[in-house]
């Protein structure tokens, strides 16, 4: 599953939360088409290197959601870069790239790298807090958001991100009806194999994150989505 757009389901795992060797070798023998590592704070070099050794004992697709410059480390299969399309501050949709691209872009693989449009939607979440998100926002503003980024910015992911929070369903609908060629990853309290299949309808991917450290066996249950 080394084509991004084949996966229907994802588990996020934070680097900074510890995570027994016994509950990773079940989060990576789920079934699951592939491990995003991300998180919001303290996310270092340390700890994402250690959680990426680990996760490579397993035969499957692993990519690192960088979230700050300290900690981008070699040796994943993807990079994704998060330009977040509804912050208040022009740091956290181009300003860390570009601040990246002037030290690193003439060593960088590009093929590995894909950037995703972020919309993010729990104005309680950590995310929205650090990025200044302007949460505030109808099915018409995330309609436009999704033909920014699939008809104008051309790019190859939207991220609805609702993280710790469960989103609305119609709010998905109405932003798949709006992309044509961008992947729509949505991710945020999904907590069950209904609310799983339910976002599932609509978005392409999906993204189970604080369930695996809150509920395993629960976590585990979302990935039969894929069947
Ligand atoms: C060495 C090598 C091979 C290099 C490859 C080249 C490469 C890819 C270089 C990188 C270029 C680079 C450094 C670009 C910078 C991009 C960047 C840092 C942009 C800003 C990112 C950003 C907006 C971060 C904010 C946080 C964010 C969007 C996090 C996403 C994940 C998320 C929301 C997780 C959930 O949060 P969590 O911590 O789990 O929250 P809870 O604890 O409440 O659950
Ligand atoms: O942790 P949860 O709420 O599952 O969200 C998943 C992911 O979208 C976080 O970036
Ligand atoms: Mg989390």
């Amino acid at each position: 599953m080394y084509d991004i757009k084949l996966w229907r389901h994802v588990f996020k795992l934070d680097p900074a939360k510890s995570i027994s060797d016994e509950d990773l070798m079940k989060v990576c023998e789920s079934g699951t088409d592939a491990i995003i590592i991300g998180g919001t704070d303290n996310v270092t070099e340390d700890n994402v290197l250690n959680l990426m050794s680990r996760i490579r004992r397993y035969p499957l697709p692993c990519a690192l959601e960088i979230s700050n410059k300290e900690s981008v480390v070699p040796g994943f299969d993807f990079y994704f870069v998060p330009s977040v399309l509804n912050s208040a501050d022009v740091k956290y949709h181009n300003g860390i790239l570009h601040d990246a691209l002037n030290e690193y872009g003439y060593m960088m693989n590009f093929d590995e790298i894909f950037l995703e449009g972020y919309v993010v939607m729990n104005e309680d979440s950590k995310v929205a807090k650090l990025t200044n998100a302007n949460t505030d926002l109808n099915i018409t503003d995330l309609e436009s958001y999704a033909l920014m980024v699939d008809k104008l910015y051309k790019l190859p992911i939207f991220y609805l991100e609702y993280s710790g929070k469960y989103g609305n369903p119609e709010e998905v609908k109405a932003i798949k009806h709006n992309l044509e060629h961008a992947q729509l990853i949505y991710g945020g309290g999904i907590s069950d194999l209904n609310t799983a299949r339910e976002m599932s309808e609509h978005a392409d991917t999906i993204v189970v994150g604080n369930l695996i450290y809150e509920n395993l066996k629960q976590a585990l249950q979302t990935t039969k989505v894929k069947q």
